[in-house]
């Protein structure tokens, strides 16, 4: 019996506590904690706030775990007020996210590390796990992600257990590792005003370790680590809602476990309260049973948690007056019901792992499975070679049971031989045959009943044997059904690789097609870049162009303008000239007018000039000179005329003008003929002349005004021509802006098809950007996509490589290890019972020859009893014999009688003797009795050489006694050999 060992930790104040102004009120020494109010605790081990996780595993973690391993089961369980570090202490910080520091690491994972470095080299343990958590009375295993349901606790003769709780086996730290990360990344956990990370269930975990022994014996041992929901007031924690609940519940199955601390405290035979809580329940056997049970006690220095660690104090106080009484775990496997048992739940398992579809826990199973089968296989073939020995062993005793039976048969016949050879010594002989007899049948009974023992048993293991060949092909066929799965989840992972490097090839192919698709489309763009580089260019030079030409045609217009302003302006002075012509027109209508007058006129005078032609006729040479200055006026009017018929003036003018001239010429014409009429009148026309001679003044005034009209019109000309001109540039201008608006037009439209091109490019490049978009998304969703096919890739592969590993390993190592080691072990095991075999080949070879010896012994005895059946026809005969004996012994008790009668005869006679010997030699001694004490002293030493003979037979006896024990000895010896 041993008492709770506890262990209490202090946790130093943390941010909350010292802004709230808490002081610490604990102080500790090594095993004691003494409060602020004096008053001192005690217990086991005390860890001040400076201690390490490291010093909390050098004190309680070694030794449970050396028990663990010696196959006690063991409890850690932490306690106390919420946040005052249980889950620090028991698993330590970051263990969720594998950021774990090494020096916060746990209780827990240090432990478990240990037991990996710890564990027996040779392959004969497995380790299996369960992590369970009691939240709201209720328990869920945190090891099955898939649906999270809540469990039964059962029990049974033996034990305590949850029903359908997941068991994982492990082979390494990690693994265990994992399985830890997962549960706790299962576990109810919230943040409260006391704690962010509170635990808000109770959580058991559990390793199960179980260990071959020598031979047939397995050890089982358990390990939980009990992580306790905080102990909390309602008031501090400010809980409301589902954290009341959960506060509630906590505190209830808390308190069921201090009922039961203080029951099993105070007085452990009477009722203890386990099943008021499930917590309690589960945990009986750590509580006042089989289990070496540590608690650890965690508390705050804070002097706001004063009571709490009052309380916490308290509670681990009595749990240490609780005593535990752990055993070994340990028991003879081999036990057909066990056997059965276990299958059953092994094809319960299979059947569970049939409907689980997660592939690592079927493996696991697989793995269990082989093992287990392997396990199996081991006993049986171990049974098998027990049965092989006890057959042995049973022939042997036949063979040597036999063999004394013949000996026996053989003294009995000696002694008969020796009865009738010695009638004399009949009644002694027969004494020791009726005592070798008695001897004799009482062993042959014994062999009897152990021949039948051995037949029974034989019948039993043959029975045995037929049900663990049925169960051993049933476990086959499981294992083959097994290894059916695995080869179908092999090919079918294999089909799965191929699939994926199928998608692979796919995914590459269409990569490159993508790719390719992409260079194209960035060439095609690069391309259109370059285009439009070249249209912007062209549009931009086109831009300058028409913007040239737009400055241009702005001046151009402009000077248009100046040319309309100066058309107009000479509109106006050809309007004025116009009117001007029309102004002299009728002023040459009016001297048309005046010459008509004038010549009706000069008609009249040329009456009167008749008369003065005498006059004239003087005039005449004046005349003349005056006629060739008319014609010289007259030709530079033609001229002129001529001039103004080349200038293109206005019609109406030059008609006007022509009309004049052609009138002047009339008129001169008319007047030359005139004037030759007038020659005759040539006198008479002196005055005349005057007359004509002013009218010429007057002409050539007006042919003064026609000249400066002319003149004028010479100006008109120059401003027409550079109207024509203007007109013609005006026109050229037109022409060509006509021309550059065509072109301009022509360069508009071009821009515009440009233009529409470049919107056509650019909603082709919109199109092509969002086809590349779209590309480059389905590549970005390939490249996705395959890193998710690579991930997954890789985690299949990964999955597989582990799953390979695992069978690899598992197989490999459990199956190659366990069952190949286990093989590797059983050929080992097979080659040193083979070994064994040959050396007991040897030894059977030796003992074929001890039997060749014996049955030559056998055969020689055999002479004496031809067969077992002759024996007991001569144990018949002796039996007759004996019957004869006993009659006899009747005589031989009268003989007796006689003989004791002789005896005091003798005594009487050797007194006798003495006497007469003194007689004799004093010379008185008969020849009768002489003879008769001759006969006697031949008698007596007949009787001693019997004696001697019976001695010598007994220590043969005893001979063959020790040479038989030898014989059980060795067999004993290799029967051991062959359960080893
Ligand atoms: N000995 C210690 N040294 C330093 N920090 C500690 C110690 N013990 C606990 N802590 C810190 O205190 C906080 C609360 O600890 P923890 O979560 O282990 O409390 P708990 O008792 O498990 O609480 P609950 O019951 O609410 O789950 C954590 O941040 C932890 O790191």
């Amino acid at each position: 019996m041993e008492n709770i060992r506890v262990l209490v930790r202090v946790r130093p104040l943390n941010y909350r506590e010292t802004h709230l102004g808490a002081n610490s009120c604990v102080t500790t020494t090594n095993n004691s904690i003494i409060l602020d109010n004096k008053k001192e605790y005690n217990y086991d081990h005390v860890l001040g706030i400076n201690s390490t996780q490291e010093q909390v595993f050098d004190k309680i973690g070694m030794s449970t775990l050396e028990s663990f391993l010696n196959g006690l089961n063991c409890c850690i369980f932490a306690y106390g007020q919420t946040g005052a570090g249980k889950t620090y202490t028991m698993q330590g910080k970051g263990l969720d996210d594998l950021k774990n520091d090494e020096i916060h690491l746990g209780l827990q994972p240090r432990l478990i590390q240990k037991l990996f470095l710890d564990l027996p080299k040779e392959n004969t343990c497995s380790i299996k796990c369960t992590y369970l958590e009691i939240y709201n009375e209720q328990l869920i295993d945190l090891l099955n992600d898939a649906k999270p349901q809540t469990l039964t606790i059962r029990e049974d003769s033996k034990r305590v257990y949850v029903e359908n709780l997941t068991e994982i086996a492990v082979s390494s730290y990690n693994d265990v590792l994992s399985l830890l990360q997962r549960g706790i990344n299962n576990r109810h956990v919230s943040a409260t005003q006391m704690n962010l990370e509170s635990s808000r269930s109770h959580s058991v975990f559990t390793i199960q370790f179980e260990q071959r022994t020598k031979g047939m014996y397995t050890r089982r041992s358990k390990l939980n680590f009990v992580d306790l929901a905080g102990s909390e007031r309602q008031k501090l924690t400010a809980a409301t809602g589902e954290r009341l609940k959960e506060a509630a519940n906590i505190n209830k199955s808390l308190t069921v476990l201090g009922l039961v601390i203080n029951s099993l405290a105070e007085n452990p035979k009477r009722f203890i309260p386990y099943r008021d809580s499930k917590l309690t329940f589960l945990l009986r056997e750590s509580l006042g049973g089989n289990s070496k049970t540590v608690m650890i006690a965690t508390i705050s220095e804070a002097s706001s948690s004063f009571q709490e660690t009052l309380g916490t104090l308290k509670f681990a106080s009595r749990a240490k007056n609780i005593r535990n009484q752990a055993i070994v775990n340990e028991e003879v496997g081999g036990n057909l019901e066990s056997l059965k048992a276990e299958i059953k739940r092994l094809k319960n398992e299979l059947q569970q792992q049939n409907s689980n579809s997660e592939i690592f826990p079927k493996k696991q199973k697989e793995v269990e499975l082989i093992s287990q089968i392997s396990s199996l296989n081991s006993q049986l073939n171990e049974s098998e070679l027990f049965q092989e020995q006890l057959s042995k062993e049973l022939k042997q005793m036949k063979e040597y049971y036999e063999s004394r039976i013949v000996e026996l048969e053989e003294h009995n016949e000696q002694n008969n031989e020796s009865i009738k050879i010695d009638h004399s010594n009949r009644d002694l002989l027969l004494q020791q045959a009726i005592e070798i007899q008695r001897e004799l049948r009482h062993k042959n009974e014994i062999l009897n009943q152990r021949i039948l023992e051995l037949s029974q048993e034989d019948t039993i293991l043959k029975h045995r044997r037929n049900e663990q060949q049925l169960i051993i092909t049933q476990l086959e066929q499981t294992l083959q059904e097994v290894q059916k799965d695995k080869e179908l989840l092999i090919a079918e992972m294999e089909n799965q690789q191929s699939i994926i490097e199928k998608y692979e090839n796919q995914l590459d192919t269409f990569q490159e097609d993508k790719s390719q698709q992409v260079q194209e489309l960035e060439n095609k763009i690069a391309e259109l870049n370059d285009q439009l580089q070249l249209y912007k260019d062209q549009m931009d030079t086109d831009a300058q162009t028409i913007e040239f030409q737009s400055d241009e045609i702005s001046r151009l217009q402009q000077e248009i303008e100046q040319i309309k302003v100066e058309l107009e302006n000479l509109q106006s002075n050809f309007n004025s000239l116009q009117e001007q012509s029309k102004d002299k027109e009728n002023l040459i209508q009016e001297q048309v007018k005046e010459l008509i007058k004038y010549r009706k006129l000069s008609n009249v005078k040329s009456k009167k000039f008749l008369k003065s032609l005498k006059v004239l006729k003087k005039e005449k040479e004046n005349y003349h000179n005056l006629e060739i200055r008319q014609l010289d006026f007259l030709q530079e009017l033609n001229q002129q005329m001529e001039l103004e018929q080349t200038i293109p003036t206005n019609q109406s003018i030059q008609v006007a003008v022509k009309q004049k001239f052609e009138n002047i010429q009339n008129l001169l014409n008319n007047e030359i003929q005139m004037t030759m009429q007038l020659n005759k009148e040539k006198e008479n026309y002196i005055n005349l002349y005057n007359e004509t001679q002013r009218f010429l003044d007057n002409i050539s005034k007006e042919n003064d005004v026609l000249k400066l009209e002319l003149e004028k019109n010479k100006v008109n000309k120059e401003a027409v021509q550079k109207y024509m001109q203007l007109k013609d540039e005006f026109m050229y201008q037109k022409e060509k802006l006509g021309k550059f608006l065509d072109s301009f037009d022509i360069i508009n439209q071009k821009l515009i098809m440009k233009e529409n091109e470049i919107i056509k490019l650019k909603s082709e490049l919109k199109l092509e950007q969002t086809q590349r978009a779209k590309a480059l998304e389905e590549i970005d969703k390939l490249r996705t996509a395959k890193i998710e096919l690579s991930n997954t890739k890789n985690e299949l592969q990964q999955t597989i490589q582990q799953m390979q590993m695992n069978i690899q390993n598992e197989l490999d190592e459990i199956k190659q290890k366990k069952l190949s080691d286990n093989v590797l072990f059983l050929q080992k095991a097979n080659q040193k019972l083979n070994a064994d075999l040959s050396a007991l080949q040897k030894c059977y070879k030796q003992l074929l020859d001890e039997k060749e010896i014996m049955q030559k012994k056998y055969e020689e005895k055999l002479i004496y009893s031809v067969d077992f059946n002759k024996m007991r026809k001569d144990i018949n005969i002796t039996n007759q014999i004996k019957e004869q004996l006993e009659k006899k012994e009747k005589d031989y008790q009268s003989l007796l009688k006689e003989m004791e009668l002789l005896d005091e005869f003798f005594k009487s006679i050797n007194v006798k003797r003495f006497c007469n010997s003194q007689t004799l030699n004093e010379g008185s001694t008969s020849e009768k009795v002489k003879q008769y004490f001759q006969y006697l002293n031949q008698c007596e030493q007949e009787f001693e050489f019997r004696q001697y003979q019976l001695r010598t037979n007994l220590q043969l006896l005893n001979i063959e006694q020790a040479s038989c024990n030898m014989i059980k000895e060795e067999n004993r010896m290799l029967k051991m050999q062959l359960k080893q």
